[in-house]
């Protein structure tokens, strides 16, 4: 693929932006939301019925993969895109923060971290170097630094330590990952909620060079406000020209903040997972879909929804197969669910680019009531 991936942006709003990253496979459309397909499946959704969803990108992930078929498997089968169907943007992690939160007996030290299938108990390694090849086996357009995300509770000096091996691992990212026309290496931000060292990863970063940059480290546990609090300063850190990557976000709330405070690209296990626990998101709230009180109600999840949940069945029936540990329970919500959300991000966009984010803002909390609806 001769292309390089670009990025343009149309519109700002604030700090807020919308444009385009063209990459060989395909055009994302940012502010992004992209699906999680963790083993190569975006769970209960066939890939074009996430396409039908409106997501441009969806996730893939090293850890998974590279246990289970194994990255060498996948690239004789040709590739991630062949394999799982989706032709479009893949985007995958580099496998640190799964090791730290999946797998067991780990071991850290300088050159990466050993540890324990959570599969079959096999022994693995990840280095910087293992997962850009493991990336690379698995043909992913958008491959992430190798990095380690510190978990909470963690004190400065250990946040500190952390940030300045990850920035050691992102120039050993960026070394092994080469010049990969049509391919982009992101590098990620770490250094908990202090400022200062936020400021040092991102000029470490800056200095090696990244075609797009995470703010990664967040969304463990921190809190919403502690959260916005860091994103009040980092993303401005991070050059403006290029995509900003805030990794693990979130509810759409969180998503909405993070788009206001310059962030361009988003994901989350959250429509899929929680669809398949029967928790709807609308643009007024969660239904709970296995609270009693939807036993009788014929009215779809949400009246204005155009998804196939919405357009032809009743809260009654959602309610019923939900009840009844039916599949096709798990499908309709994670499909309502992500249309949702796809849904919030072209809304976003729209807003973004007519300059009246303010006003969406506004009419998006105005019309969420709390609790279940
Ligand atoms: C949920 N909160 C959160 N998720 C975070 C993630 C994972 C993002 C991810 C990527 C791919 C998948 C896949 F399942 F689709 F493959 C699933 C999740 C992080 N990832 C890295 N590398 N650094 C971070 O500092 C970091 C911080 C994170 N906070
Ligand atoms: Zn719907």
């Amino acid at each position: 693929m001769s292309q390089r991936i670009t990025f343009t942006l149309a519109a700002t709003d604030g700090r807020a932006r919308t444009g385009t990253i063209s990459t060989p496979r395909g055009e994302i459309r940012t502010p992004a939301f992209m699906p999680v397909g963790t083993a190569g499946t975006v769970k209960a959704m066939l890939p074009e019925s996430v396409r039908a969803t409106g997501a441009d990108i969806l996730l893939g992930n090293t850890y998974h993969l590279m246990l289970r078929p194994t990255a060498e498997r996948i690239a004789r089968l040709g590739g991630l895109h062949r394999f799982m169907n989706w032709e479009r943007p893949i985007l995958t992690d580099s496998g640190g923060f799964q090791v730290m939160s999946l797998a067991s007996l780990r071991k850290m030290s300088e050159e990466g971290v050993t540890f324990s299938s959570h599969i079959d108990g096999s022994k693995h390694k990840l280095t910087p170097e293992r997962s850009m090849e493991i990336q690379r086996l698995l043909g992913s357009d958008i491959v992430m630094a190798f990095d380690e995300c510190p978990a909470l509770p963690a004190t400065e000096a250990e946040v500190a330590a952390s940030m300045r091996l990850s920035m050691r691992w992102a120039q050993r990212s960026r070394d092994a990952f080469g010049d990969r026309p049509g391919h982009a290496l992101f590098g990620i931000m770490q250094g908990g909620v202090t400022k200062d060292l936020r400021a040092e990863s991102a000029e470490a970063l800056n200095a090696i060079g990244f075609d797009g940059y995470a703010v990664g480290g967040l969304a463990v546990g921190e809190g919403q406000e502690a959260m916005f609090g860091v994103l009040d300063y980092a993303p401005g850190f991070l050059p403006e020209d290029r995509p900003r990557y805030l990794m693990g976000v979130g509810k759409p709330d969180d998503i909405v903040g993070a788009v206001e405070r310059g962030i361009d690209m988003m994901d989350c296990v959250l429509p899929s997972r929680s669809g398949r626990t029967g928790q709807a998101w609308t643009r007024r709230g969660q239904v709970n879909i296995k609270n009693a009180r939807h036993m009788d109600d014929p009215r779809p999840l949400d009246e204005h929804c155009s998804c196939p949940a919405c357009r032809s069945y009743s809260r009654a029936y959602l309610h019923h197969v939900f009840r009844a540990g039916e599949m096709i329970s798990g499908m309709l919500l994670t499909w309502h669910n992500l249309h949702y959300f796809q849904e919030l991000m072209q809304g976003l966009r729209e807003a973004i680019a007519a300059g009246r984010l303010a006003e969406f803002v506004r009419d998006f909390h105005a019309l969420r009531a709390e609790g279940d609806i």
